[in-house]
C-alpha cells in the first residue's frame, strides 16, 4: 500500500490553486481538522439519537433507500448505513450550511455543483465495525458514478465529501483509492474491477491516515474501497458521513421514491 502524500490542506471559503491542482492530479484530497473534536462529539450524539429514533420507529427505508442494520460489540442493534440523515435531524441539517462546503463545487468546474441533501442517498452515515453480527466492516472496489446509470441517468461529474468521525490511520484499514483513475475512460470505469465483490488489495492502491474531524473529497469516477480493520470490536469502529456534490438534472427523492436497483444488488453482497 502506498500512503497518500497530501500536504496539510485547510479548507477555507475558497480553494487555493495548489488544492485544485492536487485534486485534479489525484482525484482525492484531504482537508485537516475541518471540525473540532468537540463538534465531532456533538455530531456523534445527534447520530446516536437519530439511530435510536429510527430503530424505535422500526423504519427500514428512507425515501426508497434501505437502511443497513447490524449489531455492535455489545450485541445491540445499530444502523450501519444511514441515508438522508440531515432531512431528519436539525443539527445535521444546520451543519451542511457551513460556508466552507460552498468552496467545494469548484472542483467540478466548469459544471455547476450543488450539495445533494435530498438527491441520490443524501447525507449518508457509515458505521463500520467488525463483530460477529456486524453486516458492515468493509466495502469492495467500486466507483460512485455508475449509480447514475441505474437511476436511468447519464453519468455526470460528481464528488463525494467525507466527514470523518473516528481516527483511522491507514494501518487500521479505511479508505483505499487508485489515484488518477478519475481520468480513465468509460470502459475502465465500468469494468476495471468487479463492482463491490472484489475486496482484494491492489498493488497500486493508496491508503490515507485520517484523524477524526478531517474532511476528504473524492471524484465519483475514482476507484475506491474500504479495507476491513485488523481489529475487532470498538477498535475496529469507523464512522464517516458522506454528502454528494451533484451536477446535472435535479432529481430530488421523496417518500414514494422507488428503491434504486443497485441497492438490491448491494444487499446481496455480504460486507
Ligand atoms: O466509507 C467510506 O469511506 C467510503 C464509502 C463509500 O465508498 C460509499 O459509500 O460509496
Ligand atoms: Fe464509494
Amino acid at each position: 500500500m502506498i500512503k497518500l502524500e497530501c500536504p496539510d490542506f485547510i479548507l477555507g471559503e475558497k480553494l487555493t490553486q495548489e488544492q485544485l491542482s492536487f485534486f485534479d492530479k489525484n482525484g482525492v484530497i484531504i482537508f485537516r481538522n475541518f471540525i473540532t473534536k468537540k463538534t465531532v462529539e456533538d455530531l456523534l450524539k445527534e447520530i446516536n439519537s437519530l439511530q435510536q429514533k429510527w430503530i424505535t420507529e422500526g423504519l427500514e427505508k428512507v425515501n426508497g433507500t434501505p437502511l443497513k442494520f447490524g449489531k455492535d460489540e455489545n450485541g445491540e442493534t445499530i444502523i450501519q448505513r444511514f441515508c438522508f440523515s440531515s432531512l431528519h435531524n436539525a443539527v445535521l441539517h444546520e451543519f451542511l450550511k457551513d460556508p466552507r462546503f460552498k468552496a467545494l463545487p469548484e472542483l467540478v468546474a466548469p459544471y455547476e455543483g450543488r450539495i445533494g441533501e435530498n438527491e441520490k442517498d443524501g447525507l449518508v452515515i457509515n458505521q463500520y465495525v467488525k463483530t460477529p453480527d456486524s453486516s458492515f466492516s468493509q466495502m469492495g472496489w467500486h466507483t460512485d458514478s455508475p449509480r447514475d446509470l441505474f437511476l436511468g441517468q447519464k453519468i455526470m461529474p460528481m464528488l463525494n465529501v467525507g466527514i470523518h468521525l473516528d481516527d483511522c490511520p491507514a494501518e487500521n484499514g479505511g479508505l483505499r483509492v487508485l489515484t488518477g483513475t478519475h481520468k480513465q475512460g468509460i470502459l475502465k470505469l465500468l469494468f476495471a474491477k468487479k463492482y463491490f465483490v472484489d475486496n482484494n488489495p491492489d498493488p497500486q492502491e493508496t491508503g490515507v491516515d485520517i484523524n477524526a474531524g478531517d474532511l476528504t473529497v473524492h471524484d465519483g469516477r475514482l476507484w475506491h474501497r474500504v479495507q476491513q480493520s485488523p481489529f475487532t470490536g470498538i477498535k475496529s469502529r469507523r464512522r464517516v458521513m458522506y454528502i454528494p456534490i451533484i451536477t446535472g438534472k435535479f432529481i430530488p427523492k421523496h417518500a414514494k421514491s422507488k428503491t434504486p436497483f443497485y441497492h438490491h444488488f448491494i444487499s446481496k453482497v455480504k460486507f
